[in-house]
């Protein structure tokens, strides 16, 4: 099965309502690959998305970049999936290593967060990637595996999950993985989903990845076979992220 391309703009914890109406536009107003060859998901702050919504190009579809492990109730500043759904919001950003690392969320926590919000109906996007510190000591694949098994054996089945493989070392540093490294590790995750999920799962999920992608660097990440595309941090704020969505044609002319 054909694994369309897949562009996430993380905004973080970024923007003012000017801002967003600024960068809305642009995306607006910009020519990209029509919808059968890439899907485009913008992921602002909790309380940007419904303007984002509301103002976005219909081909285009919004994430949040978290949601609460389960059922929402008395659990102050949290907001829950079942919000979300009711909000219309698709998409979710689970297991970000910002919040891994900064706010402590475990693979177990990530685990059960992934298969609260598939059980309400959500589409996630699963983040999994090793510190600086994991990759010299020759940990990676371990690490990812471990992080992707948390998930893997909370959830019924992987067709609304994409996979985020993001470095720690190469996000928000300007130090990209090279393509060989993007693609040594992408290739380890399908066939760790392969072993685990069987052929069906491991040929038809999408394995982006994220970490400095910017204008410059992309088309040659995108080139990569299991590169099915990216999650996009600072770039995704400026109009560059438009030459990142046109770089799924790199698949297409291949
Ligand atoms: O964390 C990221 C996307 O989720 C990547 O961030 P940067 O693109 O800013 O490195």
């Amino acid at each position: 099965m054909a694994r369309k391309f897949f562009v996430g703009g993380n905004w973080k914890c970024n923007g003012t309502v000017e801002e967003v109406k600024k960068i809305v536009t642009t995306l607006s107003e910009a020519e990209v690959p029509s919808e059968d060859v890439v899907e485009v998901v913008i992921s602002p702050p909790f309380v940007f998305l419904p303007l984002v919504k509301t103002l976005l190009r219909p081909d285009f579809s919004v994430a949040a970049q978290n949601c609460w492990v389960r059922k929402g109730g008395a659990f102050t500043g949290e907001v829950s999936a079942e919000m979300l759904v009711n909000l219309g919001i698709p998409w979710v950003i689970l297991g970000h290593s910002e919040r891994r690392l900064l706010l402590n969320e475990s693979n177990d926590f990530v685990g059960d967060k992934v298969a609260y919000a598939l059980s309400q109906g959500l589409k996630v996007i699963a983040c999994v990637g090793e510190t600086l510190e994991q990759r010299e000591s020759g940990a990676t694949m371990a690490v990812v595996a471990a992080q992707t098994k948390a998930i893997a054996e909370r959830i019924p089945h992987w067709s609304n999950i994409v996979l985020a493989y993001e470095p720690v070392w190469a996000i928000g540093t300007g130090k990209v993985a090279t393509p060989a490294q993007a693609q040594e590790v992408h290739t380890e995750l399908r066939k760790w989903l392969h072993v685990n999920g069987g052929a069906e799962v491991a040929a038809s999920t999408r394995i982006i990845y994220g970490g400095s992608v910017n204008g410059a660097n992309c088309k040659e990440l995108a080139a990569q076979p299991d590169v099915d595309g990216f999650l996009v941090g600072g770039a995704s704020l400026k109009p560059e992220f438009i030459d990142i969505i046109k770089s799924a044609t790199v698949k297409t002319t291949a």
